[in-house]
């Protein structure tokens, strides 16, 4: 028999991705194009500040109007330009969309005004909305299929990674403004934000060169592209997502994290003002944001491994309002750059959580509906936030308060950011209570679980099919109720696949003979574990993963539970330990529904003709069993469903069917 391919992406994809030459080159130029964006965005709100000449309101207002001048096209003719791009010739339409975007940039420092300060951002704005689908179209025919998603992610590299560095250059130039005139002997001097967007405007031309040299992108209009409505795509994915208490809570929290981090960025300009620091500040502060979250996204997830996915979001996020409200009420620098790169660090970590469980949640149906909602809601919070924030800001005005012989200075700037801060708390409390899973486990025990390594981390993992899993004692009728079901789903037109454990492959029956054979003896306790475990991974390996990714149903008569009640509670093993190496074992492959078969010990030993080597074991240790399956589903009660195993075998098969028949993914439910 032929193993399928593994689970797991192989280390170097993303590496190898950028080894097609011609995906590279496309790569180097949407890094310059996404630097030269994020340099123009800093040098914006900067010139923006800069034409108030020291009006607290004024600067605000300015700073706002940028931001609204920079998202609303997106808002308003994104899905348009989409449709329209497709028409045309995919690689003149990037070039000539560069030479205009340089074109514009190089114009703002010069005209020096407000009027064209913001028409020219409206300008870039609507000339990126053609280049961005042409780039998109163009990726899918430089790439095999098979590396689109690793293509994707250096492709996010390229738009976000692209920010801090673009930041740092921004605040060497206001730090050496001075020196950078006097070296290029300017008469006029330049202040850092006319010098970042000229150097903005140069990397827009290199990237219209890369591109014409770049033949392999074929001249001809890209094929169809996902142009459905933003007003289209809300309703669609909303009604989607209101059945699901996670998916609403997950998406609750991303707004979130997002009002959080736009309101930094709204209001960085200005506060940074506040605090007597300049556009040096300005740009370390964003560099600071933006690094926080690169560390986040890489490396949160693995830090936090052992620690509930969904429960992780939750907390991350209240820690980063928590860290916005601290943030405004500091008043030093260094310290404020500090509390950014931690709040950058805790939103990265709820974001990237946020996506990644979004996409394991979310069945492939109806993902794409989905993230276009997630999409289309986030831009327009994004407007409201970067827009209304300065405005707020600029409504409250200056404050200075007296305390005795110390004098302290607020601005609307420090308020604003207090407000958001706390709303982030609340988004965060509120994402956590609905999306916390195991509600009978307190977070203190559980950060303690995490730290001893225990189930934390396992949660609904399936991304397509539907997983059952059948557990409970000796006897307590499982083979027979996973029959029933088997058949009932059948007839429901489910593919089904029945197996168990251990023995559902040939491998893990030869496993089975040995350990279940009275003939073996003893095994030693961490033996015994460690031969389930190996069973378990060559099942999960060879057999479930790849049913489940068909899409079909698969029941199995024991799984990773059998282990913790069996090994752990049974043989007095940590049932903590014996569930981190089943959680090697399956990646963390996670039933979506645990039937337990609840049975006294002594009633379902006794139905039994024959006793193996485990059911040879005293009452004591079947006692020890049945608690900790009862313990077991107690903690986690979504997934689990006891049903008295006492009762006839149809009154048994009908509680079952009700609650498998309520799963949303089988085919009666999706017609
Ligand atoms: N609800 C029930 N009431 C009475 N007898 C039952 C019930 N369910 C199953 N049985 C009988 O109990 C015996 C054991 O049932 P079954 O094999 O389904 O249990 P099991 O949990 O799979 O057992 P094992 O742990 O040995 O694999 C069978 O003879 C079966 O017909
Ligand atoms: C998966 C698994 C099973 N066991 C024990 C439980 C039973 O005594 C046997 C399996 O027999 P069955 O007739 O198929 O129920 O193995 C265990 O101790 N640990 C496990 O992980």
């Amino acid at each position: 028999m032929s193993l399928p391919f593994p689970a797991a992406p192989a280390q170097s994809e993303s590496r190898s991705v950028l080894a097609i030459p011609a995906f590279r080159k496309l790569w180097q130029a949407m890094a310059f194009s996404s630097f030269g964006d994020w340099l123009g965005l800093l040098a914006s709100t900067a010139l923006a500040q800069q034409l108030a000449g020291g009006d607290y309101a004024k600067a605000n207002f300015a700073i706002a109007g940028v931001f609204i001048v920079r998202l609303l096209p997106a808002v308003i003719l994104g899905p348009f330009a989409g449709v329209i791009a497709d028409k045309f010739d995919r690689r003149k339409l990037m070039i000539i969309c560069d030479v205009l975007r340089f074109s514009l940039y190089l114009s703002i420092p010069i005209v020096g005004n407000y009027f064209w300060l913001y028409t020219a951002s409206i300008l870039v704005e609507i000339v990126t909305l053609f280049w961005s689908p042409a780039k998109e179209a163009s990726v899918p025919n430089l790439v095999p299929k098979s590396k689109l998603e690793s293509a994707n992610q250096v492709s996010l590299l390229a738009a976000y990674g692209t920010a801090p560095i673009a930041a740092i250059l921004f605040s060497t130039l206001a730090l050496f403004t001075g020196a950078i005139n006097a070296a290029l002997g300017n008469t006029t001097p330049a202040s850092a934000a006319d010098l970042a967007l000229y150097i903005n405007a140069v990397s827009f031309l290199f990237c219209a060169y890369t591109v014409w040299r770049l033949k392999e992108i074929p001249s001809g209009p890209s094929q169809k592209l996902n142009s459905s409505s933003i007003g289209k795509s809300l309703w669609e994915g909303f009604s989607f997502i209101k059945g699901s208490k996670i998916i609403r809570g997950l998406i609750f929290g991303m707004l979130g994290a997002f009002f959080a981090a736009g309101a930094v960025i709204g209001l960085a300009r200005t506060f940074v003002d506040d605090l007597q620091a300049g556009e040096a500040a300005y740009g370390i502060l964003f560099a600071a944001v933006f690094f926080g979250l690169a560390l986040g996204i890489s490396f949160g997830p693995r830090v936090f491994a052992q620690f509930s996915r969904r429960r992780l979001f939750g907390i991350s996020l209240t820690i980063s309002g928590l860290l916005l409200v601290i943030l405004s009420l500091v008043l030093n620098l260094v310290l404020a750059i500090f509390i950014t790169v931690l709040l950058g660090l805790f939103s990265g970590i709820s974001w990237v959580i946020g996506f990644t469980m979004l996409g394991l949640e979310v069945e492939d149906e109806v993902r794409g509906r989905t993230f276009a909602f997630v999409q289309s809601i986030i831009r327009v919070s994004l407007v409201l936030v970067l827009a209304i924030s300065p405005l707020v800001a600029a409504a409250i005005g200056e404050h200075t308060y007296s305390f005795r012989t110390t004098t302290v200075t607020y601005n609307g700037a420090a308020f604003t950011m207090f407000f958001a801060g706390f709303i982030a708390v609340l988004v965060g409390v509120i994402s956590y209570r609905q999306m916390r899973d195991r509600p009978n486990v307190s977070l203190l025990s559980d950060i303690k679980s995490a730290f001893r390594g225990e189930l934390g981390a396992i949660t609904g993992q399936v991304t397509s099919g539907v997983f059952i899993s059948f557990e409970g004692g000796e006897g307590s009728g499982k083979s027979t109720q996973t029959k029933l079901l088997k058949d009932w789903l059948e007839k429901n037109g489910e593919e089904v696949l029945l197996t168990r454990e251990p023995g559902g492959t040939t491998l893990g029956n030869q496993l089975r003979d040995i350990l279940l054979d009275n003939k073996t003896g003893v095994i030693s306790p961490r033996a015994e574990a460690l031969m389930y475990a190996a069973d378990r991974a060559h099942h999960v390996f060879s057999l479930i993963r790849p049913a489940l990714q068909r899409g079909e149903i698969v029941i199995t008569d024991r799984y990773f539970d059998s282990s913790i009640a069996y090994q752990g509670a049974g043989r007095v093993l940590l049932p903590s330990e014996v569930a981190r190496i089943s959680r090697w074992a399956t990646e963390s492959l996670t039933p979506t529904l645990t039937v337990i078969m609840d049975l006294p010990a002594e009633i379902g030993l006794g139905r039994l003709h024959s006793t193996d080597r485990l059911e040879s074991e005293p009452l004591a240790f079947h006692e020890r069993v049945r608690q900790e399956y009862l313990n077991l589903a107690h903690l986690d009660p979504e997934r689990f469903l006891v049903v008295d195993a006492s009762l006839t075998i149809e009154q048994i098969h009908q509680i079952i069917i009700e609650r498998v028949g309520a799963i949303k993914t089988l085919k009666r439910n999706l017609k």
